[in-house]
């Protein structure tokens, strides 16, 4: 086979072959080479016809629906994700209907996404006695991620965007790979007060929970070049060595000017760090994205947690399924509660039995819509325009990633490189870094800092205990609960209030990153750099400086990381699960995604969904 851009190459095909001929064993079929449905892939005795992107049809091998996503070209993870999910889906483990589950599972898993999948995989493959179930409110399907191909960048207009499908947000966003400091996680704790975790031993600081993220992804990079030129430096240490695991890699492409940038930072003072992955990640870093290291594949949570670990006789999927509430007939006390799950094609409602526990991993945003009726949870809180415009590089890029191994600007997904900057490094741009911390110190003793609280929150003890507690670190805003909607889980169940530049000190800290960014340095100078904005008269005076900050940015629109939304903190802090992930008051019923997080990172979130997941003790 050649190696044009439609076509799957010599050396995929026979790994593509073996995956294909796994899945189609309980079928008693196998797959052959040949030309079908215009593509020149592969066909199979059991006639496997490829469905292109523009002929959504579905195809039956021995009665049983297969999906397929057939763009330009089988991209070899892109048809392994379609056909190993598909042929899942069509198996035993993947249901569509209620009427094709057990009368009851020991455990139910609310969300197939980032955490909840995890989970499920670690529950089903630690207790094979155990039945689980994960309840998904979307499908199983490849949805064009922000930055997958033939995608050119950011296409989500929404206030809060989210991934609705198996794998849950993993499956959508960025791929930037990046994990919090170790600071961040110790946070966590100190956030807490020095009693929360005293008695389970459950350690949530970096120390605690570094093991999780060692052991929720697996690094390779294969690009020696690429390591050469771009110099390239990672920690294998920081990472497991398990090929069905989540995938990290460093891309075998950077942009040009990537050499200057890292430059221009480091005469700003910047110091390169080894990785970041590690939790000391002050300075210049090298992020992995979450792609597969040869295919430069999406690696997500369906693929990892779901599809490489089927079949799993004690692991079902109920897809196209909405959690709509969880209910104690008999009070709190009495768990596990019953699941009520809306069918998302009839619009049915069934009521579903689990034995052990109930775990809620539906994301921050969905996770507190459905405790509302369980607990009371009255105020859950929170805090290459190249590609796009030049149609020929485009093309040749699409190519390039369709190569073995992929190559080209789409391997870079997100982007690989960042800096992580410390506030009192900060002050090299003129900030007076202590005032800051010392006016949000202020504002807790001379307990102004209340004001800065939604009006009806202001009198709520737990609340403002809470806050009182997070705000040395941040800013919060509140998501919370539109007790007169239905009930359904539709956005409108959400008044989501971002609370974002409320505190001054918000936009004091916005326009000190700001500064410290157009800082001139030689290497921009030598290239004749022209400043786009705001421009020298702005830059130097403060209140400008602080109206360009606060029109230039949305405060109302998430940067898609929402989390917080039920912190693992203690009732009085306005907590809502423990250190074990249990819900405080409530049996059986435990909440694990992004929701406990007690205090936002300084980093992206997927790598923490992932060590969340792994984070369930018995
Ligand atoms: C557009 C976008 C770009 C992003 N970019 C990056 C990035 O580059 N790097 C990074 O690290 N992070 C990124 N993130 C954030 C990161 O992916 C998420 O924070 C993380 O994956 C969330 O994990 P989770 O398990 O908490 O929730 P999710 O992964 O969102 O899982 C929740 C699951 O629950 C399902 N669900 C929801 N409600 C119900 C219900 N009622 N019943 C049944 N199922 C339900 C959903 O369909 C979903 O599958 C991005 C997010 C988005 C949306």
């Amino acid at each position: 086979m050649s190696k044009a851009a439609n076509v799957i190459t010599d050396t995929y095909f026979s790994v593509f072959k073996q995956a294909f001929d796994k899945q189609l064993e309980p079928f008693g079929k196998s797959v052959m080479d040949t030309t079908v449905d215009g593509y020149n892939l592969v066909e199979s005795k059991a006639k496997v016809v490829f469905r292109r992107k523009t002929d959504r049809k579905e195809n039956t091998i021995a009665g049983k629906v297969f999906h397929f996503r057939m763009s330009k070209g089988c991209h070899f993870n892109d048809c392994f994700l379609s056909f190993g999910l598909g042929a899942s889906a069509t198996g035993d483990n993947a249901k569509r209907h209620v009427s094709e589950l057990n009368n009851n599972y020991d455990f139910i898993i609310v969300g197939g996404g980032t955490s909840g999948l995890t989970v499920a995989n670690r529950v089903s493959a630690a207790f094979p006695s155990k039945s689980v179930l994960v309840v998904e409110f979307g499908e199983i399907v490849h949805i064009e991620g922000q930055f997958d191909p033939p995608s050119t960048g950011r296409k989500t207009d929404s206030r809060a965007p989210s991934g609705q499908l198996l794998g849950g947000c993993s499956a959508v966003n960025g791929q930037f790979f990046d994990r919090g400091s170790k600071h961040d996680y110790d946070t966590w704790t100190e956030v807490a007060g020095p009693d929360f975790a005293k008695k389970s031993g459950i350690k949530w600081d970096w120390k605690g929970i570094y093991p999780s993220f060692k052991k929720s992804a697996t690094f390779t990079t294969l690009d020696r070049a690429a390591t050469k030129q771009y110099g390239y430096t990672w920690h294998h240490s920081a990472y497991s060595n398990d090929p069905k695991s989540v995938q990290a890699t460093l891309p075998p492409f950077q942009w040009a000017d990537i050499g200057v940038k890292i430059k221009a930072f480091k005469e700003m003072g910047l110091k390169a760090v080894k990785d970041c992955a590690n939790g000391e990640k002050n300075g210049i870093c090298w992020v992995t994205a979450s792609q597969h290291p040869v295919t430069a594949a999406r690696s997500h949570s369906g693929i990892a947690h779901y599809a490489n670990v089927q079949p799993r006789a004690n692991y079902h999927l109920l897809l196209k399924h909405q959690a709509v509430k969880v209910i104690y007939p008999r009070g709190v006390k009495h768990g596990p509660p019953i699941v009520q799950v809306r069918n998302r094609v009839d619009n049915t409602f069934a009521n579903l039995t689990a034995k052990a526990e109930v775990i809620l991993a539906a994301g921050a945003l969905n996770t507190p819509i459905i405790l509302k009726q369980a607990v009371s949870a009255k105020h859950l809180s929170s805090a290459a325009q190249n590609i796009r415009r030049n149609a020929t590089f485009k093309e040749e890029s699409i190519a390039q990633f369709y190569e073995t191994p992929a190559k080209g600007p789409y391997t870079l997904a997100f982007g690989n490189n960042a800096v992580y900057v410390s506030l009192p490094k900060l002050a090299s741009a003129g900030l007076a870094w202590k005032d800051i911390v010392s006016r949000i110190k202020k504002s807790v003793l001379d307990n102004s800092f209340v004001e800065y609280l939604p009006v009806d929150l202001r009198n709520e003890k737990t609340i403002v205990s809470g806050y009182k507690h997070q705000l040395l670190t941040l800013a919060k805003g509140t998501v919370r609960l539109n007790v007169s909607s239905p009930g359904l889980g539709a956005e409108m169940d959400l008044i989501m209030d971002y609370r974002a530049g409320t505190n001054p000190v918000d936009w004091d800290l916005h326009r000190a990153h700001l500064r410290y960014l157009i800082s001139d340095t030689p290497t921009y100078k030598a290239l004749g750099g022209v400043e786009w904005g705001p421009g020298k008269t702005i830059a130097k005076d403060d209140e400008l400086l602080r109206q360009f900050v606060i029109n230039g940015l949305s405060p109302h629109i998430s940067f898609a990381h929402p989390c917080c939304t039920a912190a693992m903190l203690p009732e009085d802090r306005g907590g809502f699960v423990g250190v074990d992930l249990k819900v405080h008051g409530a049996r059986s019923l435990r909440v694990v995604d992004l929701s406990v997080m007690p205090l936002i990172l300084g980093s992206h979130t997927s790598s923490t969904a992932y060590a969340v997941g792994r984070r369930l003790r018995r």
